[in-house]
């Protein structure tokens, strides 16, 4: 039974914010003791006792409430809390003395609180004032009944005008909440007010928790700056961070920092926890199968050349440019490139102005060599010839069996759970091909598959290896910004920043573990501090982040320390 009570109140400090629980348990737990005293003591001596003990414990309950939440504001909405609570026990608060002890113990933490930060923050303030625009959520007409229950104890009961007045601020916080596990805080009245308006501040109350916030930047209240910083980081409590990524601008998510920071451990962490098919582009093979297919991509093939519903024309462009990028031909090698690939479409019997043949048997990179060959004999210039020659070295070395067919279905490869392990792929230029080819076919698939909500997530580790070439950048951007209409995110992994910085800013959130670079960090901490004065205090902790640590910046625009969740 102890067991029971004990992880159901575990279980509820973790749905809520532990520090609030914990403290209106021990109001609670003040106000019998003090209910109990006041029928044991009598005589004078007994109130004197009873007296002492009761201001004592206005004025700790007081000055413990700034210190615990950072935030007079908090403690002051506490003394309406502590009088409707004890009003229930028959105990009045809301005399004049016992305001002026409670303002006493209030005052002399928040001066404390001063002198060691020296600066004016309270965390609920700040909160608060980045809270974004209120929603009024449609579930909130489940409220309705608690405020009903509400209205007729304050009615029939004490007629009691706090007790009453709780009931309606309470209502009005949480018709902004989506949370419906908190409506029946409503009951609490003035008690679960501070517990709702610091709900209100979490990144997200749905979603998926991807670890502990540990730290929360926020500016001071007052924006007066004294010897200090006007900004501070403050503990966050047991706060999870959550990311509700299905309800995001996008589905798309952006992990950067050095090797063994903790980025892979994250990405397994996403995509188990959200729940939605994903297909993995692992270029080192790091992710374990854990039953998930894992196919060795080297002992498969992709014909790059396959038309997948696209016109041979577009095919052929994208071809020209993608070996452009790998090779660094020029304009000329890259027209010729275009015009022996389409015109090898053709002599495949693959039509641009008949959309019937573009089923066909599309042709190799094999076949381009062949037909270059048959040009050659053709020509007549020796310029001709050469041009067609410069490019015969790049033909040949495509012309490899992993090219040669299409080995692997890629609606299989898009509608399951698969990791595509191309660690054993034996050159770069290959590996990179492949990964094109299939992003595009990926493109081309979520265009036919038409719109839908998020059904399928891509990662893309090592992300440099495909954004540092002309094409595999435009590809990946394309699917970064066409990707949410079709139901498709994408979570690109990088240990550095510079080719992934356009990318953060059309990504539902990025998370930035520990930066080997000074001048990457130096980035990222101006992306994340603006022209503010955050500056210092986030290169700070951007340095001394531990192994599994990141920053990230929420919605509305609060900077968090989070330490991610370790399986
Ligand atoms: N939240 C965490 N708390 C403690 N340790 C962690 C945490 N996350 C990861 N680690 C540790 O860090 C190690 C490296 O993590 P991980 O493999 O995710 O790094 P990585 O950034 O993906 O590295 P690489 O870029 O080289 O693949 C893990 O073996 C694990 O022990």
């Amino acid at each position: 039974m102890t067991r029971f009570l004990l992880a159901s109140f575990y279980k509820i400090t973790k749905m809520f914010e532990d520090r609030n629980v914990v403290f209106v348990v021990l109001l609670t737990l003040e106000a019998l003791i003090l209910s109990e005293v006041t029928s044991y003591y009598k005589g004078v001596e007994g109130i004197a006792i009873y007296l002492f003990f009761f201001y004592f414990v206005l004025f700790a309950d007081a000055f413990s409430s700034v210190i615990v939440f950072y935030s007079p504001l908090t403690s002051l909405i506490y003394l309406l809390g502590v009088s409707t609570l004890f009003s229930v026990f028959g105990i009045d608060v809301l005399s004049p003395f016992n305001i002026t002890t409670y303002v006493f113990g209030l005052s002399s933490a928040s001066f404390i609180l001063f002198l060691i930060r020296r600066s004016f923050s309270d965390m609920l303030i700040s909160s608060i004032s980045k809270a974004g625009k209120p929603r009024i959520s449609k579930k909130s007409l489940f409220l309705v009944p608690f405020l009903v229950i509400g209205v007729t104890i304050s009615f029939t009961g004490t007629r009691d005008i706090l007790l009453l007045s709780g009931f309606v601020a309470d209502f009005m916080i949480l018709t902004l909440s989506q949370d419906t596990r908190q409506y029946p805080l409503l009951l609490m009245s003035w008690l679960s007010f501070p517990l709702i308006l610091f709900s209100v501040r979490e990144t997200s109350s749905d979603g998926i928790v991807l670890g502990k916030v540990n730290k929360i930047l926020v500016r001071s209240s007052s924006g007066i700056r004294f010897r200090g910083n006007t900004y501070s980081w403050v503990k966050a409590g047991n706060l999870e961070f959550r990311v509700d990524v299905k309800e995001k601008k996008n589905f798309n998510l952006v992990i950067a920092g050095a090797s063994g920071s903790g980025k892979s451990f994250l990405v397994k962490h996403v995509i188990r926890q959200l729940g939605v098919s994903f297909t993995v582009f692992d270029l080192h093979g790091e992710y374990p199968s854990d039953g998930v297919k894992k196919i060795d991509m080297s002992k498969t093939a992709v014909n790059p050349l396959s038309l997948n519903n696209t016109s041979p024309r577009k095919r052929s462009l994208e071809v020209a440019y993608m070996i452009r990028s790998i090779f660094n031909l020029g304009n000329l090698q890259t027209i010729d490139m275009f015009n022996l690939i389409s015109e090898t479409y053709m002599e495949n019997g693959i039509d641009e102005e008949d959309p019937r043949t573009w089923s066909q048997k599309p042709p190799t990179f094999r076949d381009v060599l062949i037909y270059l060959e048959r040009k050659k004999r053709l020509s007549m210039s020796s310029q001709d010839i050469n041009r067609l020659s410069s490019l015969e070295p790049y033909l040949v070395f495509l012309s490899t069996e992993i090219f040669s067919r299409d080995a692997i279905d890629i609606e299989e490869v898009f509608d399951n759970n698969v990791i595509l392990d191309f660690s054993l792929v034996s050159a770069n230029e290959i590996k990179y091909i492949m990964i094109e080819t299939l992003l595009r076919n990926l493109r081309d698939y979520m265009l036919r598959k038409g719109q839908s909500p998020l059904w399928k997530m891509f990662v893309l580790d090592e992300a440099p290896f495909v954004l540092s070439k002309e094409t595999g950048k435009e590809t990946v951007e394309r699917i970064f910004a066409e990707g949410r209409k079709f139901g498709i995110g994408m979570i690109v992994v990088s240990q550095s920043i510079e080719y992934v910085k356009k990318l953060m800013n059309n990504s539902a959130s990025f998370f930035i573990f520990q930066l080997s670079e000074p001048n990457e960090v130096d980035y990222i901490v101006r992306f994340l501090a603006g022209d503010s004065d955050a500056y210092s205090l986030i290169h700070d902790t951007a340095l001394s982040l531990q192994k599994g640590e990141f920053i990230t910046r929420s919605d509305r625009g609060d900077i968090f320390l989070v330490r991610s969740i370790v399986q």
